[in-house]
């Protein structure tokens, strides 16, 4: 193990908080795949993303929760730690609101550090707060959340952990007051804007023209934003892109059509070709190196005992 791993074997916190901001400076755009699951987070690494996003709407889904604010900080930190740990890429969470007053946030923040989060995103959400691509959200005073965003600076122990305030003002108040809260947000320290729910590609342009700070897109499906490609999003100034939902909604669609053939066929057999199969699963798992860890202990040999 080398002096930039942690104790798992992962990369180290700080290191990876580098790579995350050295990918943002790179020029090209950085693509954040929502992981669903723990076991998920392996396939994105290979895939060769450059990163790995924590959705609030996919955690509170995983628990048969509507995306309101019900999650807990503790249940974020939690998944969080669960899903940076399964990897070496920077992992950058959802924060939400930052669950409570500026102290909470602080404290959010501190929580997410320690469980070895790249970074967080916090909205300018009432709440409580609703999905991004809704109608009927509602965003506080500029003031408040800039109150959010100094507790985050201030909290953050580690300054490579990168800190991204999102608006949520375009669907509220219109582009101009959206942008003018990102101005603002930059200004008190917030490492990247992430602007929910534009319209266009014109708009995020504007945006990324705007500010001195990177500008990341929400690729979400069944939103208010058309899913740009990467080359579209990269072209007009953004530097970098999550898919949040992606895979929850890709596993949860063949859950459900399989679901029906089974019921149907009286068999899973002709399902059998789209699965990962046992041995993938193994792969994925390093099912090898747990044996061979297991082997090292039990062939350990204790001095004098013949
Ligand atoms: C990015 C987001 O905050 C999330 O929790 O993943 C959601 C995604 C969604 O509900 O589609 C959002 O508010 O956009
Ligand atoms: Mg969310």
């Amino acid at each position: 193990m080398s002096a930039a791993e942690a104790s798992d074997g992962v990369l180290a916190p700080t290191r990876r908080r580098q790579a995350f901001r050295a990918g943002l400076a790179s020029g090209r755009i950085q693509r954040y795949v929502g992981a669903f699951t723990p076991l998920s987070v392996p396939l994105i690494e290979q895939a060769g993303f450059e990163g790995v996003y924590i959705s609030g709407s996919v955690l509170a889904a995983e628990r048969g929760l509507p995306d309101i604010g019900l999650t807990t900080a503790s249940e974020v930190i939690g998944r969080g730690q669960e899903i940076a740990g399964m990897t070496s890429l920077p992992a950058f969470i959802d924060a939400d609101t930052g669950f409570g007053e500026p102290s909470n946030v602080a404290r959010t923040v501190t929580g997410l550090e320690r469980a070895g989060l790249a970074g967080a995103h916090l909205e300018d959400q009432v709440n409580p707060k609703r999905c991004g691509h809704l109608d009927g959200k509602q965003v506080v005073s500029t003031e408040e959340m800039l109150r959010r965003v100094r507790a985050a600076v201030v909290a953050r122990t580690d300054p490579e952990f990168v800190l991204c305030a999102r608006t949520d003002a375009r669907a509220v108040e219109g582009f101009d007051a959206a942008l003018e809260r990102a101005k603002a947000y930059a200004d008190a320290g917030a490492d990247v804007i992430f602007p929910e729910a534009l319209k266009d590609l014109s708009e995020f342009e504007a945006f990324a023209t705007a500010l001195d700070v990177p500008i990341l897109a929400n690729m979400t499906e069944f939103g208010q934003s058309e899913l740009f490609t990467t080359a579209q999003l990269a072209d007009a100034g953004v530097s970098m892109v999550i898919y949040p939902v992606t895979l929850q909604r890709l596993a949860m669609g063949a859950i459900e059509a399989s679901l029906a053939t089974i019921a149907q066929e009286g068999t899973q057999a002709e399902l059998v070709p789209q699965m990962q199969t046992r041995a993938r699963l193994y792969e994925v798992l390093r099912y090898a190196d747990y044996s061979s860890f297991d082997a090292d202990i039990f062939d350990f040999a204790v001095p004098g005992d013949h």
